[in-house]
């Protein structure tokens, strides 16, 4: 399969006076077109600092990042930019909804700023929220909203999706559907998504897992026998 993102000696450090801290290392790793993609480490290990530089939100200190052939590590400021709002779509913890937006106009706001998203309402209805499309976010949900929050991310059409601890806020069940739907819309769009966690439990849903140590990678694993969500208990 072709090749996607690809991270080459990426370190980033961050200088709280006199000591800098390496929040990466060296990093190296390669994810193909349509992979669904597991980063695992503990707190304070640099999975989020991986994801943002993915992201376009934080920049490498050093070494290469390549999206889909372009070098982003390169990229202006401007153009990182346009890189985020065009081709990312992020997930986070917290959904950080308009509280004063219905779910539609949540989803089109975000959306409607891309050249290629797609329709509001039929997302919406992919993630399972047809009949709640006029509700404001305190209407519903911590789930529900995380739908609207992945919804909001799809529209945008990107070329990658961007989770870090998406059911972090969850409870098991409501976190267990939210994870079925990333890997139903992987399988159903073949749109590539890294998703960020410190449960290895969740590991069998993907096809690749990157360990993360101390700002290092610690490995890489191809998944030959990926599960079912709803196969995985933890
Ligand atoms: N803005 C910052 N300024 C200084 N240090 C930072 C900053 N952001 C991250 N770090 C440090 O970089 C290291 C990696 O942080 P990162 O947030 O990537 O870890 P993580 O694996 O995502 O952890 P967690 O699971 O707790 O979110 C940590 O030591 C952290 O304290």
């Amino acid at each position: 399969m072709k090749t996607l993102i690809e991270f080459k000696k990426v370190t980033k450090e961050y200088q709280i006076g006199e000591v800098p801290i390496k929040a990466l290392n060296g990093v190296d790793f390669s994810i193909s077109e349509g992979e669904f993609v597991v980063v695992l480490g503990a707190s304070g290990a640099g999975k989020s600092t991986i994801l943002n530089i993915l992201g376009g939100m934080d920049t490498a200190t050093s070494g290469q990042v390549f999206v889909g052939g372009q070098e982003i590590s390169q990229l202006s400021e401007k153009k990182l930019t346009e890189y985020r709002g065009e081709k990312v779509g992020f997930v986070f913890q917290f959904y950080n909804l308009i509280p004063n937006l219905n779910a539609l106009e949540n989803v089109e706001f975000a959306a409607e700023v891309c050249k290629d998203h797609l329709d509001a309402q039929d997302i919406l209805h992919k993630v399972g929220l047809s009949d709640r499309i006029r509700n404001f976010p305190s209407q519903l949900s911590g789930g529900e909203q995380q739908r609207v929050a992945i919804a909001r991310a799809i529209a945008k059409n990107p070329l990658l999706l961007l989770c870090d601890e998406p059911t972090g806020a969850l409870d098991y069940v409501t976190g267990k559907s939210v994870l079925k739907l990333l890997q139903d819309l992987n399988t159903e769009t073949k749109k590539c998504i890294v998703l960020v966690t410190h449960n290895s439990a969740i590991a069998p849903m993907a096809d690749k897992i990157i360990k993360v140590k101390s700002g290092k990678i610690e490995s890489v694993m191809i998944n030959p026998k990926k599960q079912s969500v709803e196969g995985i208990e933890w």
